[in-house]
């Protein structure tokens, strides 16, 4: 049997010519990232199946050149991972754990990443500085609550793409009063990576139809 730490087939058609930066990327997840305690011992043995190649196909649901936002990126799940199969992309991982931002400045360094920035900060608390194509999240809070994160982090159109497991669609009945609060009319479940990982990849998409807690007129301000 192979190195279980070693990029698995699939890898190759996923990353394409980014697989040596997310081969890397691997390596100091399951070195630095375990011994910091950013992601659990066990999970070093299954960084591809398990967190690399789930967060990587995230990029079909992510048109050219969008700003996107990760909240509570953690270890770098998915928004890092987004950033290294997609340079198109302008990618701000918003995380509030100073522990956890600087294991991801020190990963962008590494990786010589120049589409990404590290924010330190709660997505609550930012609303006002940003106008984002897209927000994506992963296993940071329940869908009614991060809607209420997340909406106003975008521009009107913009799309709120969420990672969940298998209660992905009673998450998304239980999100209906805020969604309707939010004026949302699309919200949607997507499987991604069909045919690519196994199992796919769901997400729960949400077109932002408004931005009621926005100051009118705030692109991006510099970070
Ligand atoms: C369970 S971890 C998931 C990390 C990563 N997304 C993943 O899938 O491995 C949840 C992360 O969300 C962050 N978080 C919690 N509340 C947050 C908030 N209000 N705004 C932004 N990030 C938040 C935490 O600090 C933590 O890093």
């Amino acid at each position: 049997m192979g190195d279980p730490r070693s990029a698995p087939a699939e890898a190759r058609q996923i990353f394409g010519d980014a697989l040596p930066v997310a081969e890397r990327f691997a390596e100091f997840l399951a070195d630095a990232g375990v011994v910091r305690g950013l992601i659990g011992p066990r999970e070093a043995d299954r960084l591809w199946e398990r967190h690399l190649l789930n967060c990587a196909v995230l990029s079909e649901a992510v048109p050219e050149s969008s700003t996107v936002i990760d909240i509570g990126s953690g270890a770098g799940l998915p928004g890092l991972v987004l950033a290294i199969v997609r340079p198109d992309l302008s990618i701000t991982l918003l995380e509030p754990l100073l522990r956890r931002t600087t294991f991801l400045s020190e990963a962008v360094d590494l990786l010589k990443l120049a589409n990404v920035e590290v924010r330190r900060a709660r997505a609550e608390e930012v609303a006002r500085d940003y106008e984002a194509d897209v927000v994506t999240a992963r296993a940071v809070a329940p869908l009614e609550r991060l809607v209420t994160w997340a909406l106003p982090l975008l521009r009107p159109g913009g799309e709120l793409l969420a990672l969940k497991g298998e209660r992905a669609a009673q998450e998304l009945d239980e999100a209906a009063p805020v969604l309707q609060r939010f004026g949302v009319r699309t919200a949607e479940l997507r499987r991604l990576g069909q045919g690519r990982v196994e199992p796919p990849t769901t997400i729960v998409r949400v077109v932002a139809e408004r931005t009621p807690r926005r100051a009118k007129g705030s692109r991006k301000r510099s970070s």
